[in-house]
């Protein structure tokens, strides 16, 4: 039933596989959220950046999800199901069976997780190539990308894992496969995380120049040679096998996968904005930049012709919507560094027990606290001596340098309560304004941006959504579903239901608009202040780190 006049009451299941958790919710073909669930992860920290995590472990998650969500519906109503994903590696043997991904032999663990940097000097040899492929990724490579990890595995676990390995799969794909059999990968993952393009496919040289030649063997068929775009329908749909440990029907439509931040984007970034008196009514979507905040925080920003913006992944062609390229600013830790400085404070146990007795999350108990000390000034006027450089994990983007570090200036023998709840605020507010350094990048290199759509944990805190508005000086809209991002799989699913004739379609009847957060403007004076104290900090943290090179 093209056209989206299916009949009332179709359904479609979307999986959100993020950092910390998996996430399923039942959709209806008007994007609405009719059940939710969500199931914590396992993640090992084996040695100081080295982060993995369990293919098997993530699936079962995914049948807990996905078994509550359909609790108590008519079955027969699911026409489809999608999956979004981290981009972590995940690896399997000929046999599709786990392989260990770590030097103690452990095939439990046999994830590479996204955030996971131990392919350091693998990234610095690739980068060094310049191969054109890297021109398509913001001029440098991420660690967080597939090639350095697969160079680490081929240098460092060669007999336990390089030669026996049949499958490196990107986690999105590794579901599809799981729920299909089908072993395609999505345009989203290969073209974003694996250097390979819409228009041209793999590029031999690369693999050759970086010393994985060896990958090219049988068409590439252990990292993917057959393509496809993401919403497609994977061969016979859900089989019987998968059909039992996910609780849904056999033979339902199941779609090519996108990573999460991609998902997240096809959310949001279509909704009809009419009637909120916001700048892009009436202009193309390229003047929409969705950006989705969880453990990290990713900004999807499309165009019709590539523009190359250096040290922000892209242009991607087709990797989140079709016909549209994409380029991805992202910060690799946000909501994870607002949990690291939080938790690692002295007056973190006080804040918990105050937390609990008024059954708030720390996040509302610390953002009531801050209005309560803030008296009669803007609460972002709290941190006029306090600052904060956000790169406890390396900058992805702009600056796309990993030797970065965090940074805060400004500290007192303080440990109460209120200083915790003060080097929150700077916190959040460092991170916004590292999406405006990632939007003046993306501006000078030709986008044209007017309003932001934020999903994502982090969305979920108001204070969190303000300073992004206050410090980028534009409004934000939240969806009316908080959980975007599974809103985003959804469309997939119902994609490859048939239900909907394009991604385009499905996303302007599945996403909508909920609340608007206008900026505001008379902070603008203070917040551009702070600006060029945060461009400071990185100057700065450039000059020590040249003092000490130096001899
Ligand atoms: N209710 C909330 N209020 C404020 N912050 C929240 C809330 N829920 C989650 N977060 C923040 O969002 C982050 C996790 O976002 P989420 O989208 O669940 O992550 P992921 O997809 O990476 O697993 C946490 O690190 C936390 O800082
Ligand atoms: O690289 C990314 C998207 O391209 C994301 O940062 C990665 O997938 C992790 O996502 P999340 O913060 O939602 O867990």
């Amino acid at each position: 039933m093209p056209g989206g006049d299916q009949e009332p009451g179709s359904y479609y299941v979307g999986v959100d596989v993020g950092t910390g958790s998996v996430r399923a919710a039942l959709v209806d073909q008007r994007g609405t959220l009719l059940a939710f669930a969500d199931q914590p992860i396992n993640q090992w920290e084996p040695q100081f950046n080295h982060h993995e995590q369990s293919s098997e472990d993530i699936w079962a998650a995914c049948g807990v999800v996905t078994k509550k969500v359909v609790q108590g519906i008519d079955l027969n109503r699911i026409r489809g199901l999608g999956f979004d994903a981290t981009c972590s590696l995940v690896v399997l043997d000929k046999q599709f069976h786990p392989l260990p991904v770590n030097h103690e032999g452990d095939s439990h663990r046999n994830i590479i997780m996204w955030l996971d940097h131990r392919a350091v000097s693998q990234v610095h040899r690739i980068n060094e190539t310049k191969h054109s492929v890297l021109q398509y990724v913001g001029g440098v490579m991420s660690v967080e990308m597939q090639a350095p990890k697969l160079l680490w595995l081929k240098e460092n676990l060669r007999e336990t894992c390089w030669d026996k390995a049949g499958h490196f799969f990107d986690l999105p794909d590794f579901l599809s496969w799981k729920a299909t059999g089908v072993p395609a990968r999505s345009l989203c993952s290969l073209v974003c995380k694996w250097t390979y393009s819409a228009e041209k496919g793999w590029d031999d040289s690369f693999w050759k120049v970086i010393g994985l030649e060896d990958l090219s063997a049988n068409n590439y068929s252990k990292i993917g040679n057959q393509v496809l775009p993401p919403g497609a329908s994977l061969g016979s749909g859900l089989t019987p096998e998968a059909a039992k440990d996910l609780g849904l029907p056999a033979g339902i439509a199941v779609a090519a996968s996108l990573i999460d931040a991609h998902a997240g984007g096809l959310g949001v970034i279509g909704a009809d904005v009419r009637g909120h008196g916001l700048a892009c009514e009436g202009q193309p979507v390229t003047s929409r930049l969705a950006v989705i905040c969880g453990t990290s925080s990713c900004h999807m920003g499309i165009s019709k012709n590539p523009i190359f913006v250096p040290g922000v992944w892209g242009p991607y062609f087709s990797a989140m919507i079709p016909g549209f390229w994409l380029n991805e600013g992202g910060q690799s830790v946000t909501g994870k560094l607002i949990d690291h400085m939080v938790q690692g404070h002295a007056a973190f146990p006080e804040l918990q027990a105050e937390a609990t007795a008024r059954c708030q999350s720390v996040y509302a108990y610390l953002n009531s606290h801050l209005d309560l000390i803030k008296k009669a000034q803007p609460v972002g006027f709290l941190t006029v001596d306090l600052h904060v450089w956000p790169d406890f994990h390396g900058n992805r983007s702009p600056l796309a340098d990993l030797t970065l570090k965090g940074m805060v200036t400004g500290l007192t023998l303080s440990q109460d309560l209120d200083d915790l709840a003060i080097l929150y605020l700077a916190t959040v507010q460092a991170i916004a304004f590292g999406t405006r350094l990632i939007i003046e990048a993306m501006e000078t290199a030709g986008h044209s941006i007017s309003t932001l759509f934020l999903c994502g944990g982090l969305s979920k805190n108001p204070l969190f959504v303000q300073m992004h508005a206050d410090i980028t000086g534009l409004p934000v809209v939240l969806s009316q579903e908080v959980e975007s991002v599974l809103v985003g799989a959804a469309i997939l699913g119902a994609c490859a239901s048939g239900d909907f004739t394009s991604v385009q379609e499905a996303m302007a009847r599945m996403s909508k608009v909920g609340k608007v957060v206008f900026p505001r403007h008379e902070d603008k004076r203070y917040y551009d202040k702070k600006y060029q104290v945060f461009l400071k900090l990185v100057e700065h943290q450039k000059e020590y780190a040249a003092i000490m090179k130096g001899d």
